[in-house]
Order: C-alpha cells, then sequence, then structure tokens
C-alpha cells in the first residue's frame, strides 16, 4: 500500500523499458548493517556487515525497486543463522517480484581461542562472508567462505639450511557451497588443522616455543597447504562443491605466493 504522500509521485522504476535486456543482477552493495550471527555454541555473536543484495530484473521492466531491499534488512529481527539467510533471499523475491536474487554479507568474526601451553584465552578475528542465492528453477543456494590467517613454514628452506627456517604468515581462503548448515568454526578449524601452525591473539613465552617448534616439525609450501585442505574439503559430507586458496606473504621476498584448487563432491 503506497502512502499517501507518494500517490502523486511518478512511479519511473516500474515503467516499461524498450531494450529487451533482462539484468543479471541489480540492487544495493556495499551498504554497513549491524548484524547477529547464532554462533555454532548457540549464542549470538554481534558483528557489522557489508551488504550486497540483489534480484534479476525482467527486460521490460526499467528499474527495481532499491527501497524494498533497506526495508527487508530493517524488517528482520533476532539472530541469523543460514536457514534465515535462505528465509531472507525468498523474501527478497518476493517483495521484489524477481525470479532470481543473491544475499551476500561480509563480515569479521571472531572466535575465542586457547593458548596451546597456557591455556590463556583471546580472540582471533576472520573474514567470513555467507552468500544465499535463489535461481529460478533451481534448489536455493548457501556458500560460506572464510578467510583465515595460519602460519607456513618452507619445507626447502628447513631442508637446505644450517639452521632455521624462513616461515610467515598466510591467508587461506575457503569456500563450501553447502548441503547442510556448516559451522564458521569448522570451517576454520580445517584451514588451521592443515597449516604448518595456527595462529593466536595472545601467547605467553610457553605458547610461543610451542608455536615455533610446532610450524617447524611440520613444514608445508603453498601446494602442501592447498592440497592437504583439498582433501579434507572433498571428504566433508555437507560440502556440495568447494575452493581452496592460499596466500603467503613471503618473509624472503616482497611478493606472496600463492595456489589454488577447487573440486565438486559426489
Ligand atoms: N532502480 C533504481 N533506483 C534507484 C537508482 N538510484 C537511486 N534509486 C533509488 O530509488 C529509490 C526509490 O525506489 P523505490 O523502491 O522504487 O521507492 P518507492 O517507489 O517509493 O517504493 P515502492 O512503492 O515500495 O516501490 C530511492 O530511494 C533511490 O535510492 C537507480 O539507479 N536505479
Amino acid at each position: 500500500m503506497n502512502a499517501p504522500e507518494t500517490l502523486f509521485l511518478p512511479d519511473v522504476q516500474s515503467s516499461v523499458d524498450h531494450r529487451r535486456l533482462a539484468i543479471h543482477q541489480v540492487g544495493v552493495k556495499g551498504l554497513r548493517y549491524p548484524l547477529a550471527w547464532r554462533a555454532a555454541s548457540g549464542e549470538t555473536v554481534s558483528t557489522v556487515a557489508t551488504v550486497t543484495m540483489s534480484v534479476g530484473l525482467p527486460p521490460e521492466v526499467k528499474g527495481t525497486h532499491m527501497s524494498r531491499f533497506v526495508e527487508l534488512l530493517e524488517a528482520r529481527d533476532g539472530a541469523l543463522d543460514h536457514a534465515g539467510m535462505l528465509a531472507m533471499a525468498d523474501e527478497m523475491l518476493l517483495r521484489l517480484d524477481a525470479a532470481s536474487g543473491r544475499i551476500e554479507m561480509a563480515f569479521p568474526y571472531f572466535i575465542r581461542k586457547a593458548a596451546p601451553v597456557s591455556g590463556v584465552e583471546s580472540l582471533l578475528d576472520y573474514d567470513v562472508t555467507l552468500i544465499a542465492e535463489r535461481l529460478a528453477n533451481e534448489a536455493p543456494r548457501i556458500t560460506l567462505r572464510v578467510v583465515a590467517p595460519v602460519t607456513s613454514l618452507c619445507p626447502c628452506s628447513k631442508k637446505i639450511s644450517a639452521y632455521g627456517a624462513h616461515n610467515q604468515r598466510s591467508h587461506i581462503t575457503l569456500e563450501a557451497r553447502l548441503r547442510a548448515p556448516m559451522d564458521i568454526e569448522a570451517l576454520v578449524r580445517i584451514a588451521e588443522d592443515e597449516a604448518s601452525c595456527e595462529v593466536f591473539g595472545l601467547l605467553k613465552r610457553p605458547d610461543e616455543k610451542w608455536v615455533t617448534e610446532r610450524a617447524y616439525d611440520n613444514p608445508k609450501f603453498v601446494e602442501d597447504l592447498v592440497r592437504d585442505i583439498a582433501l579434507r574439503m572433498a571428504a566433508e559430507p555437507r560440502i556440495a562443491e568447494w575452493k581452496v586458496a592460499s596466500e603467503n606473504f613471503e618473509s624472503i621476498h616482497n611478493h606472496s605466493a600463492y595456489a589454488e584448487l577447487y573440486g565438486c563432491n559426489l
């Protein structure tokens, strides 16, 4: 129902377009909005999401109704999870009278970790992106992407050096199109398990000794990282399709070593 003050304003968006071109995605991008995410533990994690929402537009329609994307966010209440993301995508199609659409929410996500020896706890931040997609005549899709910072230590350097080995921080990106809900924590764990060593927000000296030796005992090339993680992704029944990438910020170069690998699970 239009408010009385809009009744006399022309609705340009709803007019007819004659160019006979459908638009694949039109909507809002870069919209920052508070987000409450329901974590694996059941607790609610507060963060701020950068939101992209878009729909497909039929050829005969001039413009989409941009205000309705924001109305959809404003209408939401309570914590969001995978099912909530898909429900929101369905609601978006209804409100915008669209056959296809996509909602992407990118946000920093904090996981509380315990240091390996002292047990002292601290938060570590990860970049997370959730994408809910509705494509015409296809099942709804939900994709989870995380970027996990880890340590990698070079096996070649270890082999050829009388002492030491160069090591660096690596950013591992795991992207999974899901068959069943999978926690952010579970995806992060795969990356951290397969790295030379995981990283922590807070370490005391016994912890620092532990992570140094753990990385030295577990050297990995960038290729080893993506292959070992790929084996884990391929064995995960909740994942339908996946992609793994690693960027190692080399400490002996001013450039990164990079690898990526993707696959489908039958
Ligand atoms: N389609 C389209 N809309 C734009 C563009 N640039 C700005 N707008 C938005 O158009 C908005 C109004 O759009 P609508 O959602 O159609 O507003 P409305 O007609 O009052 O709302 P409804 O009655 O729900 O359709 C403004 O707030 C602008 O943000 C653009 O390039 N394309």
